[in-house]
């Protein structure tokens, strides 16, 4: 019956079939635990659905992960002022009595840890407008603040008059918007737009002197604000650093019961007056002013907020070379980066921090023997251990803590928090491959998060044929994205090292070692890097496994090393120029 029906018309067809398949995929993911007992099925379920999601980051060429966003800011328009006279029984002329407009809300940006991408900042932000006044003096509501929340280590920028990416100001709209008309028309429509006049009164109004002076006096008032605004856009535009949470200092002695105060954050662009309302030009000379003005225009300003993400290194590497699985060793598991077996399966820059003891241990370090599978099968088997009651009597973190303040004697308090002696982030990236400089995978515009990172590392896939060959690769795409970046690289780690000589017979070893000694060759042959003082630098090779953590206690010791090195620099630069 439903195929003679989708034969008929073709568009209802069309419905039909998205309608089934929106229903087929819902109850896919409704049934993922019927879905999981169904093996074969599964795995196509989940692959289609990666694949999606890779074409689709493809197509955004990595804009989806958002460090920089330019938006448009306004603030709230100020509500009219009334034009009304008091009535009331045996008052025949009773006086004037329209309320002044609210004022318009105020534009605020707050730095908050609580985000980590500039995602959920729109673009266009307005205040909330004032309420006009209205009779019986009754003034209008101002408009509520707002508050634009952004991650910690945002940069605020003013964008400056004449680059293409402003927007105009509340005057240059206008402006715009009254082009090529009359000068007659262009008048009134100003006038228009700045008073109100009582029922019947516009026309004989602005003969009358009164008016005509009121309205001189509001245009002054307009010049100078004008003037001001652009002083400010000149002597002082916007520029802030954002790295630090904004307190509100609470008065302790406040009665009891008042509402807890939240931080509104730096403002941004202020909400336009209201109007007046016509008590005000209530005169000896104009004893029943029949006039009053409109609110202002908010602020109107356009930002370019840029995220700064800070990784102290960089993981640079071909797709599936494993560097997921390396950030995930690195951190003990805690970052909680995807781990699979094909291509782009990390579609974002993902940031870890590494903890290093004194004495060199690092916190991913502390449970020796541990494998990190891929995220699919670490899911699986933590499933069947919840589900064999193995979690049952698992220690509380803290008797977990206790319990480790008794075996290691760290004390108590988090694991790692009594030793930690030392700390850095490293960035684990989307796959770079040959020509991403033109879009090809997920392109590279990714590696801007890592333009001000203190070193670089390429990760390479040993069991691979050629390694070699994947260096080159990476050294030219840096080259490509930012010439000079690949100057940066400080080590190669030759992961999955673990995959050669697995037989352990004498000769697979031997084998290895010569494909390292290979490496090695060309690595101190090619890709001596030059760093700022032009003094020749050869690249530092370490063979790892990071699905078994392997030998990465001497990569956290390297890394953190350049780190070290590094901030030194910086700090003395910093130094130099103060
Ligand atoms: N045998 C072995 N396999 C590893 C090792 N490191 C990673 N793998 C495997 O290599 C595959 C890819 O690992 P990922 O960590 O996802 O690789 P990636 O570089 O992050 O890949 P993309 O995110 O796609 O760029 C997974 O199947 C890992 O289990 C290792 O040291 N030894
Ligand atoms: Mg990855």
């Amino acid at each position: 019956m439903l195929n003679s029906f989708l034969d008929l018309t073709p568009s209802a067809a069309a419905f039909w079939r998205r309608r089934v398949y929106q229903f087929s995929t819902c109850a896919a993911a409704y049934n993922s635990q019927a879905l999981r007992d169904n093996e074969a099925h599964s795995e196509d379920y989940e692959t289609y659905q990666r694949r999606r999601k890779t074409e689709w980051k493809r197509r955004q060429g990595g804009q989806s992960f958002l460090d920089h966003l330019i938006i448009n800011v306004r603030g709230g328009k100020g509500g009219n002022g009334c034009a009304a006279f008091h009535r009331e029984k045996f008052l025949p002329f009773g006086p004037p009595s329209g309320g002044n407009g609210g004022r318009g809300g105020d534009v605020y940006i707050l730095p908050t840890p609580e985000l980590t991408t500039l995602t959920s900042v729109a673009k266009r932000v307005r205040g909330e407008n004032g309420g006009n006044g209205q009779g019986t003096w009754q003034n209008g509501k101002n408009g509520a603040p707002l508050v634009i929340r952004v991650p910690l280590g945002t940069i605020v920028r003013e964008i400056p008059r004449g680059d293409p990416r402003r927007t105009k100001d509340e005057w240059e709209a206008e402006a715009e918007a009254l082009e090529g008309l009359e000068p007659a028309e262009k008048q009134a429509k100003m006038r228009d737009n700045r008073w109100v006049h009582y029922p019947r009164y516009s026309e004989s109004n602005v003969e009358r002197d009164a008016f005509k002076e009121a309205e001189q006096l509001l245009f002054k008032q307009e010049r100078d604000r004008r003037y001001a605004r652009r002083k400010r856009e000149i002597e002082h535009p916007i520029y802030m650093d954002l790295d630090k949470e904004v307190e509100v200092e609470e008065d302790p002695n406040l009665p009891l019961g008042l509402p807890r105060k939240d931080a509104l954050g730096h403002l941004v662009a202020s909400g336009g007056q209201g109007g007046l309302g016509n008590p005000h030009f209530l005169s000896q000379d104009n004893r029943s002013p029949k006039f009053a003005t409109r609110g202002h225009e908010g602020e109107r300003i356009t930002l370019s907020l840029e995220l700064k993400l800070l990784a102290d290194i960089g993981l640079v590497g071909i797709p599936n070379a494993g560097k997921s699985t390396l950030l995930r060793a690195l951190t003990g598991g805690r970052a909680q980066t995807e781990v699979a077996g094909y291509a782009f399966t990390t579609l974002n820059p993902v940031i870890g921090v590494v903890r290093v003891a004194a004495d060199g241990s690092f916190e991913g370090g502390l449970s020796e023997g541990m494998v990190h599978e891929e995220t699919l099968i670490e899911e699986a088997q933590k499933q069947t251990k919840m589900e064999e009651g193995a979690f049952a009597d698992a220690l509380t973190r803290n008797q977990q803590a206790h319990s480790d303040a008794v075996t290691r004697g760290f004390g108590a308090g988090h694991r790692f928090d009594i030793i930690e002696h030392f700390r850095f982030t490293i960035a684990d990236n989307p796959g770079l491959i040959s020509k991403a400089s033109e879009n090809v995978g997920l392109g590279h515009s990714f590696l801007r998060s890592m333009e001000r990172s203190l070193a670089l590392v390429y990760v390479v896939d040993f069991s691979s044929p050629a390694p070699w060959d994947e260096i080159a690769i990476l050294r030219d795409e840096l080259e490509q994205y930012l010439p000079g970046m690949s100057n940066k690289a400080r080590m190669v780690i030759a992961n999955k090292a673990d995959l050669l000589a697995a037989d352990s017979d004498t000769a697979s070893i031997e084998d290895a070692k010569v494909k390292l000694k290979r490496l090695e060759e060309y690595v101190e042959k090619k890709l001596t890097v030059e760093d700022e003082y032009g003094n020749q630098r050869s690249l530092d090779i370490v063979p790892i496994s990071a699905k078994y953590s392997q030998n990465l206690k001497k990569v956290v010791g390297l890394m953190q090393e350049y780190v070290v090195e590094a901030r030194e620099e910086s700090k003395r630069e910093r130094e130099h120029q103060s």
